[in-house]
């Protein structure tokens, strides 16, 4: 497990750790010549991820183990030996799926770019610039801590915000990126406002981010309709300050002011609805 730190404090992740992707704000601002959509997004990530590692020549070029490993493809169409070769390197590699795929919290994107810091340290050659390349949540799950992301995801400026309780819920229904982006009726949206300010608390935090939106929702919705039900059954749940879907879906999250009311809230939708993926998690 990642050392998720004590409350205001970053947490030690590890280059092997490919922590769970989270917009918390996603809007679509224009759509390029090439058909590929401009984003302005709040991104964050979670203390819950995969766990990547270099393994020993000879060994298969990846194994995928773990809960989440089911499906996971295990040959180069993988994204973490997509990027080795991207970077030139050669490397087998354990994967330890924690996170589903499919899911709007950047799995495969996180992965590849646990693979690149790997790669990177071990070479002891940085990561070139362009891994957008290989997805465009790369850039910036490189970082790992919270950030603007415009652009098609490489424009990144690092954003402060306080360490937010979450609950992570998805109902284990894979939502493909590129048909939820072919659903937008409209492809201009207003962009976040120019400054994000410095927020003092998780409420002010919170607050600013419940006026902004993810404009993916609404096709994300129309393509699986139990997204619905989550927003729904999150919104309600106590100490819930907002609810929210995460990238393309079908991923969504809660926001609370305390990591217990997070807590007792994974409780509540483990109770209600056995078959969903649900879990309490700290965002950075
Ligand atoms: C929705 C986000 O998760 C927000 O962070 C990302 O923009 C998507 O990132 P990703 O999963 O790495 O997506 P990619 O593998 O690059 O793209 C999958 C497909 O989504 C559509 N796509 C993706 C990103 C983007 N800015 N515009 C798009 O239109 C394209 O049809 C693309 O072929
Ligand atoms: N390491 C990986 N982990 C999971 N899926 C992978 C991986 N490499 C390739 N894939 C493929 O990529 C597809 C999308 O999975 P991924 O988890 O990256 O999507 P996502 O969470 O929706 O991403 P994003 O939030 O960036 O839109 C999967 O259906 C799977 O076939």
């Amino acid at each position: 497990m990642a050392d998720a730190g004590g409350p205001g404090h970053a947490p030690g992740f590890g280059p092997g750790f490919a922590p769970a992707k989270v917009n918390l704000t996603l809007h679509v601002t224009a759509q390029r010549a090439d058909g590929l959509h401009e984003l302005d997004s709040l991104v964050a990530f979670a203390d819950i991820g995969d766990r990547l590692e270099l393994a020993a020549a000879g060994r298969p070029l990846l194994s995928v183990t773990g809960p989440m490993a089911e499906g996971v493809p295990f040959d180069e169409s993988n994204l973490v030996l997509r990027a080795a070769e991207w970077m030139g390197e050669s490397a087998a590699f354990t994967l330890e799926k924690h996170l589903p795929a499919a899911a709007g919290i950047g799995g495969g994107s996180s992965d590849a770019a646990a693979g690149l810091r790997l790669l990177a340290e071990r070479s002891g050659r940085p990561v070139p610039p362009g891994s957008e390349v290989l997805g465009a949540d790369v850039p910036v799950c490189l970082h790992a801590r919270a950030m603007r992301m415009r652009g098609i995801g490489e424009r990144l400026a690092p954003v402060n915000l306080p360490v937010l309780p979450a609950l992570l819920v998805n109902p284990r229904v894979a939502v493909p990126t590129g048909a939820v982006f072919a659903g937008l009726s409209s492809k201009t949206h207003p962009p976040m406002p120019e400054v994000i300010p410095e927020f003092d608390a998780v409420r002010d935090a919170v607050g600013w981010i419940a006026r902004q939106r993810n404009d993916l929702e609404a096709p994300a919705i129309e393509i699986a309709p139990v997204i619905g039900e989550v927003l729904d059954r999150l919104a309600v749940l106590p100490g819930a300050l907002l609810a929210r879907m995460s990238g393309s879906g079908a991923t969504c999250f809660a926001l609370f002011e305390g990591v217990d009311q997070a807590k007792a809230a994974e409780r509540a939708i483990r109770a209600a609805r056995p078959a969903w993926w649900s879990v309490a998690t700290r965002l950075f």
